[in-house]
Order: C-alpha cells, then structure tokens, then sequence
C-alpha cells in the first residue's frame, strides 16, 4: 500500500514546520513540505496534525496469558497503538511465564500474530517469577527476551540479585528493577505521610523503594551490569541514581506518567481505587522531583506502567483492589497538556524521552522520520480539546485516574511498518 500523509507537521530545527510524507510499502520514500498525490496512494489528510516518530513504551503489562479477562495481546497492542506507540516491552508477570526458551520462544510468536505493534518480550530473573532460581540469561537472551525483570515484586534476597546482576551483565541486556523491600512495605496501599494519615489508609514508606535501591546500586557498581530502575518514585531514589551515575555505575531509570502528574494529594476522599499504584503516588515534592530529574538527566525516559485491572476488581474499594492504572492511551495527550503547553518541556524533549531515548537505552531501532527508514510514526491533534472518558479507551482496563480530564494532543494516527494500526473516525 501506498499512503500519502498531507498537511502534517514536524519537528525541524525552527519548530513545527508543514510536511507531507509518502509511504511506500513499510518504508517512508518521500518527504517535503509539498507533495504530487501518487495516482495509486491513500490521501489522509492530517489538517495541521504533528507526526512524531513512533513512541516507545519499555514498561506495559498485557495479562496474555493468565488474565485474559483483564487484557490480551490484542487489546493491549491496541491501546498501545491508540496512544501512538509503536513498540512496547511486554512484562513478564503472565501466567506461564516466559521463564524458558521454549516459553519465551511461543511468546514472541503469540506477540507477532496477535499485536498490533512490535513488541519485546521480557523475560524474568528468576523461575516463574518467585524464590531465588536463577533464569539461564544466556538461552533465553538466544530465544529473544528483550531484557529482563521480575516486576511486580522485588529480589528480596541480596544475594540472588548479585548473582542475577553477574548473569545478566554477561548478556549484555538491561536488568530491569521492580525495587521493593517487602519487609518495609506495610501493607500499605498508598504513600505514607499526611495523606495516609487523613484518609486512615496504611502508608508505604518510601524506604520500601530507597532500601532497595540503595543495595542495587553498590550490587550494580560491583557487577557493572546495565541497571534500569522501572517507575522510579521518590526525591531520594533520585539522589541515589544521580550520584550513582556520577560515580559511573552503569545506572538508567523510567518515571511513569502518573508520578509526574499526580501526588498523594491528588487522591480524593471518595474511595477511589483507579489512584492506587505500586509504586504509590509519593508527595508534591516527590512529584516536582521527578520533573528536574527529567530535566537535568537523571531520568532518562518515561514509560507507562500501562497495568490494566477488571471493573470488579477495582470496585473492591482502595484498601482491596489490585495495584496498577492503566496509562497507555493518554500517556502523549496527558504529558504534552501539562509541560509542553505550559512550556516547562518542549515538545521535542517530551518526544525524545517517549522514543528516542528509551529505544537507545533497550538497544531498539529508533524510529526516525527520514527517508528510506521504517514508517513506524504516530500524527497527534495538538490543536483541539478533549476529554477523557472510558468509552474511548480500548484497553479492557478502564482503571485510570484520568477520566474527565481535557486534553490536547489527542491520537490521530499510527504507522507501523507503514500499515495504519489506529486511525481516528475523521481519518477513515
Ligand atoms: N504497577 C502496578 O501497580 N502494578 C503492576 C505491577 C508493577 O508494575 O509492579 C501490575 O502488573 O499490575
Ligand atoms: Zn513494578
Ligand atoms: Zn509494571
């Protein structure tokens, strides 16, 4: 197929500039502020839309299989999509999980038939996600994991991690770490502090995160292994990370969305269990926090955390309901109305941190808007106002905190290998 996108825009040296993009087959093959319609191209008309290279998302969870009732590869990739990415890195908390190569081996194959993005597989540190049974690293590097992490739970065992750390350094992917000390954890179900105390909920201390983290650096340092801390949450994880990455520990983490957009503060006095994540929405200052980390580098790139949860489950009520919120479909539309309107990030940072850079971190081909390079591409409406409503959502998961919010920057489309895997009703 041939597609001809006209009447978009880009980012180029002087800000948005006007760009039409012919794709040819998977490949982008023209590209100027002005091009012939091809007599045997598809027109779409953007009327003004940004194109942004594909974005990439290293952190979502898709219950496929295991938990099929609250997403499935399908609508997972197809959430993903909705949000103009165009790969994410798949965790492994799936029952079985791809802890063998003959199980990550039938997993990339289930991933390639059924996702409508590309997506890599993660494979777990330790057998079947519990205990202190190491993966063979190396055979399931040679079945294709993207990385690997035992999200959802920490490596409580200092020892286990050192050695994980001494396998996987040799494989030469990312160990990505779900920081958590049970043993400081509480019971909790959102951050400890004034909060907690007001809504009568058990708190989780920060130290649940900073105890561990603190361990994995030294154990880091010692092993030289690429360690990726996953939804970094706290102003003190942070002070570690950036001394650690001065110190030249080969040290990277993500900041999830909602951590930089919401606070503890921001959970209401109505039971509200769409506000309940692990890690747990921290203080304002954490928050703020996490924005200069953005900025001055110590965190190198955002990743959803996308973590879809039944509607039963979650209408347990805070205290019973599952950690997790859904984030891929607003995650672009959310951070661009926030900081790029407001002018804090620009929108080529914003861009950066949602492709370029976590695609460098997990050794992923970049999209790039260049001729001869994949069409792997997303167009937003930066111009109009939305608002959030589940009805939009194509997750199975509704669970987010954002319902009711208006936005800008809205999916309009997204490319990948030059095939449209969302379109939005006007551009049909
Ligand atoms: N973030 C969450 O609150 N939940 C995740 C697990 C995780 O990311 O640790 C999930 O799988 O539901
Ligand atoms: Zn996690
Ligand atoms: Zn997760």
């Amino acid at each position: 197929m041939t597609y001809l996108l006209k009447n978009g825009h880009i980012l180029g040296q002087h800000g948005l500039q006007p760009q039409d993009i012919l794709i040819d087959g998977q490949t982008i093959t023209a590209m100027a502020a002005h091009l012939d319609t091809p007599a045997d191209a598809t027109v779409l008309d953007l009327e003004g839309g940004f194109i942004s290279p594909g974005l990439v998302d290293v952190h979502v969870h898709f219950r496929d299989p295991g938990q099929t009732d609250k997403e499935t590869i399908r609508t997972g990739s197809a959430a993903a999509a909705h949000g103009g990415f165009t790969f994410v890195g798949a965790m492994p908390n799936i029952t079985p999980t791809t802890d063998t190569p003959a199980a990550m081996t039938a997993q990339i194959k289930r991933n390639q038939t059924a996702g409508k993005v590309r997506i890599g597989q993660y494979a777990p540190i330790t057998m079947g996600r519990t205990g202190d049974k190491l993966v063979d690293f190396a055979a399931l590097q040679k079945a294709g994991a993207f990385a690997f992490s035992n999200d959802g739970s920490g490596i409580q065992s200092a020892e286990t991690m050192y050695l994980a750390m001494q396998g996987i350094e040799k494989t030469g992917l990312p160990l990505a770490a779900h920081v958590e000390d049970v043993s400081l954890f509480n019971h909790g179900v959102i951050n400890a502090g004034p909060r907690a105390q007001e809504l009568n909920l058990p708190g989780i201390d920060k130290t649940a995160e900073t105890a561990q983290l603190a361990r994995d650096l030294v154990l880091a340092q010692a092993t030289g292994v690429h360690y990726h801390v996953c939804h970094v949450s706290t102003a003190e994880s942070l002070q570690m990370i950036r001394m650690a990455k001065m110190a030249g520990v080969n040290v990277t983490c993500e900041a999830a969305p909602h951590h930089l957009l919401l606070s503890d503060q921001d959970i209401p006095d109505t039971d509200n269990s769409n506000f309940k994540m692990n890690p747990p929405l921290r203080s304002e200052s954490d928050r703020q926090a996490l924005v200069v980390g953005l900025l001055d580098g110590t965190v190198d790139c955002i990743a959803t955390d996308h973590a879809p949860h039944t509607q039963a489950e979650k209408d347990q009520g805070i205290l019973k309901a599952p950690f997790g919120i859904v984030g891929s479909e607003n995650a672009f539309s959310l951070l661009y109305t926030r900081f790029v309107r407001t002018k804090l990030f620009t929108l080529g940072q914003l861009i950066a941190w949602m492709s370029a850079r976590p695609a460098k971190l997990f050794n992923v081909p970049a999209p790039q808007l260049k001729v001869g390079h994949t069409a792997d591409l997303a167009v937003f409406d930066l111009a109009h106002q939305q608002t959030i409503t589940a009805e939009q959502l194509v997750s199975k998961g509704k669970n987010t905190p954002f319902l009711g919010t208006k936005v800008y920057g809205g999916t309009l489309a997204t490319f990948v290998g030059g095939q449209p895997v969302y379109q939005r009703g006007e551009l049909q």
